[in-house]
């Protein structure tokens, strides 16, 4: 399998993100793809509510869910959409929705983040994720014919019981689409990704928002972006540095079972008390 991970810098303006990233997915599928991953919040980077109701859609109405959905048939390729900022969660907050796409358009699966980023970073950067987004409370594992795929989105990532969860359901690849900040990203992004392919023996693949996001409301915000591809033992496969663009990768799942083989830490769980 050749996947295409696509490192975007998205504005608040959802019709701009899906023109690039229909024209990036027709680039992927060119060069040889035949899973192309996006970031996380593929159709709109915004931290203002009052844009976001007015240019967010319910799942059923989304323009980028339908244009993406096109090209994935278009160009016969699994898709995931990172995720997609939509209307329609609990309390008239929105979702953040992660979706599996078959090469025949049709949405294999949708997973729902479940850890809400609502953490302060800096003196001067605050992020409260829950007030504008319902969370999830449901795992994901997606089939995808010669693997199974594992849905989590961007700070799920800090959270192992998740991804753990995952690989003992089957998983062999698990998705880390993300608009992580700069900050953190410096500080934790490469480690936190590599920690959770080496404990779960999964191939961890990262499609990450990079840059300076352009707002026409609220003030802009700063993505880390290197994009990454993590082998089971650990590997990093590509990093996709801070540019936007196309990083291709191939995969041998062989690599999934040999590494489990060599450190079967999966099997060795225990029961434990206290402390
Ligand atoms: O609000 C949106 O537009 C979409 N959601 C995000 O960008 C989310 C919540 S603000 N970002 C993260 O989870 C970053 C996590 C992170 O950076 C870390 O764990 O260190």
């Amino acid at each position: 399998m050749k996947a295409a991970v696509l490192q975007i810098t998205s504005s608040d303006n959802p019709a701009e993100n899906l023109e690039l990233v229909e024209r990036m997915i027709a680039d992927a599928a060119a060069q040889g793809a035949t899973l192309v991953c996006t970031p996380e919040v593929t159709n709109c980077v915004s931290m203002n509510r009052a844009h976001q109701s007015k240019v967010l859609n319910h799942q059923d109405e989304d323009p980028t869910l339908k244009g993406l959905r096109e090209s994935a048939r278009e160009h016969g390729v699994w898709l995931s959409i990172g995720s997609l900022a939509l209307q329609g969660g609990a309390d008239g907050r929105f979702v953040n929705r992660s979706f599996l796409i078959n090469p025949s358009g049709e949405i294999a699966a949708t997973y729902d983040k479940i850890h809400m980023f609502d953490v302060q970073v800096s003196e001067t950067e605050t992020y409260a994720e829950s007030s504008g987004y319902a969370p999830g409370s449901r795992a994901v594992l997606a089939d995808m014919g010669d693997a199974k795929i594992g849905l989590t989105i961007c700070y799920d990532l800090r959270f192992p019981h998740l991804h753990r969860t995952l690989a003992k359901a089957g998983a062999d690849i698990i998705l880390a689409p993300s608009a992580f900040s700069a900050v953190t990203g410096a500080a934790h992004w490469e480690t936190l990704l590599r920690a959770r392919a080496i404990e779960t023996g999964c191939f961890v693949i990262a499609a990450a928002q990079t840059g300076t996001h352009s707002t026409q409301s609220g003030k802009s915000r700063q993505t880390y972006g290197h994009s990454l591809v993590v082998s089971p033992w650990g590997e990093v496969l590509a990093d996709a540095g801070s540019a936007s663009g196309i990083t291709l990768v191939d995969f041998d799942f062989n690599e999934v079972s040999k590494a489990r083989k060599r450190i079967p830490a999966l099997t060795h769980d225990r029961v434990i008390s206290g402390p």
